[in-house]
């Protein structure tokens, strides 16, 4: 706050609705509109250190006051309180400099039909903190200012130009002399003790709530009192009127004479406050007697006298009668509700009893999910626009539905998703559930070895609770939702028993009727719940169980699927879960190729899901970090930072004394123009960003050619849990006593089939052409170690057959395997290649590694239907008969046998 400054004749407007910004006070607004967002930018944003003033000047709308400011906003006859000329000039009394040629207030059309109000005075401010923010979604900017109240200026002209407002402006605080010559004035000195006086009980009443008054106490005895005066009215909540007088009162006399009566009014609106609540305090006493109150109820429970447990029995009664028990099952509850009353709360078993007893009173016996008629339109409609392609599985679930549609009590199968991880086996179940509209729920039943964990354990079990069954449809609350058994593969049985018994028993339409979970004791009727089990491989299940299920299999994707369930489902979806939009990042085309690529060697899309979810969180940040912000770069007067500090500490001089008043400052048309709206330039991803998000590529393509340049290493494509995988097979020689040596997690099949390939090479060792030497040690001094790298990974089955042999003839004969090539097959010790499961998943597997040519058994001609034709146009695959076919495609050049059938 300045007395004698030199304010520019033209200043930037900042229009302040229904509030007064003072001299000396300190205020934070934010600015939202078009004209206040351009206005903070060019005069104080873009100015070296927030260099620079700005006039704020109160506005208000008709609603603002009950008492229209008429004489302020009619115009030019119309004169504001005070004022010797126009609107802006200074009050008459003192040393007054009346400007010439002052205009009057004005009155400005809005946008919305309504008229705002221009006060024809306001208060030079300069920027004590800037903050920048820019919303997330939008890309809008807006700002944070905390001004500081300069000076006070009268408003001459106000010129409406398309950015902002600015004004011809005068200030109207006194000049030095002015200042000691009003000073010296006894009246002013009478006024300025009178002030003084009234502020010191201010800070007497306030000090005893807030102890931290001590140096606003010593800045009263210091500091000037019209200084002063405008600072402790800005302080309290007061009416816009009042505040709008205060801003008017430049004459001295006048300005003290108003702080003095709202600081008085304000101290006895302080005191009647603190008797009213000495008075509550006063009838608080009388909490006393409900502390006894409360006392005496401790007693009662300790002598086991409990009248709210008993009402809470009885509430537990009135609940277990709502909820349409069986006759059969009410009546064991009544029973069990009979032993709950004579046992005492403190008693061991009660907790336990009741607990069962609110399990009863919760479980859905009677509440089913409205059965909606079937849509079958809409059913397909919705499976198509959640999941890209599966043309088979949606036919087959189509199917289901329409037999459900026509018979819904019909005892369909149940439908079983087999396929490795990510293929969308949970959220076709759950788009079941959607087209039924019926309720989901997902059972995870991966590493359940106890068959208690599906049915209960018994209530004579500590810590007994209900099976995961039972506590799913309590969990959902109702008793026909879509229930997915996910993972039904992974259940195994050993001491605890076999889960997968308990689990026949819920698929069995016989049985289910009434499930009986050990827990509870009493049979559930689990008949009308929609069962769906997804599983990664079918070979672990036990027969029994796969008896009750129809087997659906989701085979990988291809990379083209991939990209296309990519952009249309997985890029939109992982942008909207991470907030931002494609305003702020693109991820082309060519580019989810490269993560497909180099980053995924997956049959699904989890991964793929996970790297575009890596870049989404980038872009969130991106667009997070472009909130810049500026500090504090000026000190504040001391008397507002005195003040400001105890703001701050919660201290505070009026109730809601708060520095940051968040008031929204509005744009002259009152319009949210949307030119606000900064261009956040999209984040286009290109190979460097994937590299700095996500990391270097995982693959090159190069894996296969470097692994196989040294002889005793084949490429083998298997199946595992997660699909189609290339496995390499590195096979060593060392002397020793004609051992073989197996490595790599591996099952007794594998552990046959690599026997069998010793076998048949040293049988044919002659034949096969091995060096002799090499060959004659075979048969006696000479250990071979077979290993499958990817230790970690449990391997079995026969299909790693014909790769054993072709890696131990390349060890043998000294020659490296084509690099390009990959292989499956079983075979015989007579050299007779059989045929292997999972030949697409293999192919895309192999396709997805870069091998281009692939080694097939001849009967599995037929599963090459199912291949993608683009896949198949893509690659050489060989058809082999025989173990001699097989390595004559393996080598470069061939082995001198007849070459294998081509497709
Ligand atoms: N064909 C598809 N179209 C659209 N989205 C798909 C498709 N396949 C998979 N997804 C998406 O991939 C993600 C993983 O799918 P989901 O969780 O259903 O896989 P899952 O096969 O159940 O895997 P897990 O065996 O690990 O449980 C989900 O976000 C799913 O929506």
């Amino acid at each position: 706050m300045a007395e004698h400054f030199d304010l520019p004749s033209t200043i930037a407007i900042l229009p302040f609705r229904n509030k007064v910004l003072l001299p000396g006070a300190v205020i934070g607004i934010r600015c939202t509109s078009a004209a206040d967002v351009r206005l903070v930018e060019r005069e104080l944003w873009q100015k070296k250190d927030l260099e620079g003033l700005i006039g704020v000047v109160p506005m208000h709308d008709s609603q603002a006051s009950e008492q229209p400011l008429s004489p302020r906003v009619s115009g030019l006859q119309s004169i504001p309180e005070g004022i010797a000329t126009g609107g802006g000039g200074r009050e008459s009394s003192g040393a007054a400099r009346v400007p010439s040629g002052l205009q009057p207030p004005l009155d400005q059309p809005t946008g919305a039909g309504e008229r705002i109000h221009w006060h024809p005075r306001g208060v030079a401010a300069r920027a004590l903190a800037l903050q920048q923010h820019m919303e997330k979604v939008t890309g809008r900017v807006t700002y944070t200012v905390i001004l500081e109240g300069w000076c006070r200026f009268g408003v001459q002209a106000l010129n409406a130009c398309d950015l902002y407002n600015t004004a011809h402006v005068t200030q109207l605080d006194y000049t030095k002399s002015e200042m000691e010559q009003a000073e010296s004035d006894p009246e002013v000195q009478v006024l300025a003790r009178q002030f003084k006086s009234v502020a010191g009980d201010l800070i007497s009443l306030l000090q005893q709530k807030h102890k931290t008054l001590e140096s606003t106490k010593l800045l009263l005895e210091t500091a000037a009192a019209h200084r002063l005066a405008d600072i402790f009215v800005a302080s309290f909540e007061g009416s816009f009127d009042k505040r709008l007088a205060m801003l008017d009162a430049i004459d001295l006399r006048k300005r003290l004479s108003k702080a003095i009566e709202i600081i008085t009014r304000h101290v006895q609106a302080l005191r009647v406050a603190e008797k009213i609540s000495s008075k509550v305090e006063g009838q608080l006493s009388k909490s006393q007697k409900s502390v006894l109150r409360q006392q005496i109820r401790a007693i009662t429970d300790e002598l086991g006298d409990n009248d709210d447990d008993e009402d809470d029995v009885v509430a537990l009664e009135r609940k277990m009668q709502s909820v349409g028990m069986p006759a059969n099952v009410w009546k064991h509850a009544q029973r069990e509700l009979r032993r709950l009353r004579k046992m005492q709360p403190q008693q061991p078993g009660y907790g336990g009893s009741r607990t069962y007893l609110e399990v009863l009173a919760e479980l859905p016996w009677q509440i089913s999910s409205e059965e909606q008629e079937i849509d079958l339109v809409a059913a397909k409609e919705q499976l198509d626009s959640e999941h890209y392609g599966l043309a088979k599985v949606k036919k087959r679930i189509i199917e289901y539905l329409a037999v459900r549609k026509l018979k819904p009590d019909a005892r369909g199968p149940v439908l079983c998703f087999v396929g490795p991880p990510g293929v969308g086996k949970t959220s076709l179940a759950s788009s079941i559930a959607g087209a039924l509209g019926r309720r989901f729920i997902r059972l995870s039943l991966g590493g359940v070895k106890d068959e208690a964990d599906i049915r209960g354990h018994r209530r004579t079990y500590i810590g007994s609770m209900p099976g995961r069954l039972i506590e799913g449809i309590k969990r959902v609350g109702v008793n026909n939702p879509v229930m997915l058994l996910d993972e039904i593969d992974k259940t195994g049985a050993d001491v605890r028993g076999d889960p997968a018994a308990a689990l026949l028993e819920v698929l069995d339409p016989e049985q289910n009727k009434t499930f009986n979970d050990h827990y509870l004791n009493v049979p559930f009727d689990v008949s009308k719940v929609v069962f769906v089990a997804t599983a990664n491989r079918v070979q672990t299940m036990p027969a029994p169980l796969l008896d009750r299920m129809e087997v659906i299999e989701l085979p990988g994707y291809t990379p083209e699927e991939k990209l296309c369930i990519a952009t249309r489902h997985l890029i939109p979806r992982v942008l909207e879960q991470h907030g931002v939009t494609n305003r702020h990042i693109q991820i082309p085309e060519p580019m989810v190729e490269l993560i497909i690529q180099r980053y995924t060697r997956e049959a699904g899309v989890r991964n793929l899901e996970r790297h575009l979810a890596a870049l989404a969180r980038a872009a969130a940040v991106k667009v997070a970090e472009s909130e810049q912000s500026m500090k504090v770069t000026r000190d504040m007067t001391p008397e507002a930072s005195q003040l400001v500090d105890h703001w701050g500490g919660g201290g505070g001089l009026g109730e809601g004394g708060d520095i940051e008043m968040e008031v929204e400052a509005v744009g002259i048309s009152g319009q949210k123009v949307a030119s606000a709206l900064m261009d956040l330039e999209p984040m286009i991803v290109d190979e460097a960003m994937l590299e700095v998000v996500l990391g270097p590529p995982k693959f090159d393509g190069k894996e296969a050619a470097e692994r196989v340049a040294t002889p005793g290493v084949a490429v083998g494509l298997v199946w595992t849990i997660v699909g189609g995988e290339v496995q390499f097979v590195e096979a060593s020689t060392m002397l020793g006593k004609g051992d073989l040596h197996l490595t790599g997690q591996l099952g007794d099949v594998i552990k046959e089939s690599a026997q069998i390939a010793l076998t048949w090479v040293r049988a044919r060792a002659a034949e096969l052409k091995l060096p002799m030497a090499e060959a004659g040690s075979l048969l006696k001094d000479r250990d071979i170690h077979i290993h499958f790298p990817a230790g970690a990974v449990p391997k079995d089955g026969p299909s790693a057959g014909v790769t054993l042999v072709t890696a131990l003839v390349s060890l043998f004969g000294k020659r490296c395997v084509r690099a390009d090539t990959a292989m499956t097959g079983e075979m015989t010790l007579r050299g007779l290649v059989l045929p292997v499961g999972g030949i697409k998943d293999k192919i895309l597997a192999a396709h997805r590694c870069g091998i281009r040519r692939v080694i097939l058994p001849d009967r599995n001609r037929k599963d090459l239907q199912e291949v993608p034709a683009a896949i198949i146009a893509n690659m050489e695959i060989l058809l082999a008969k025989r173990m001699e076919d097989v390595l004559h495609q393996a080598f470069e050049g061939g082995c001198p046998w007849k070459p294998a059938s081509r497709l």
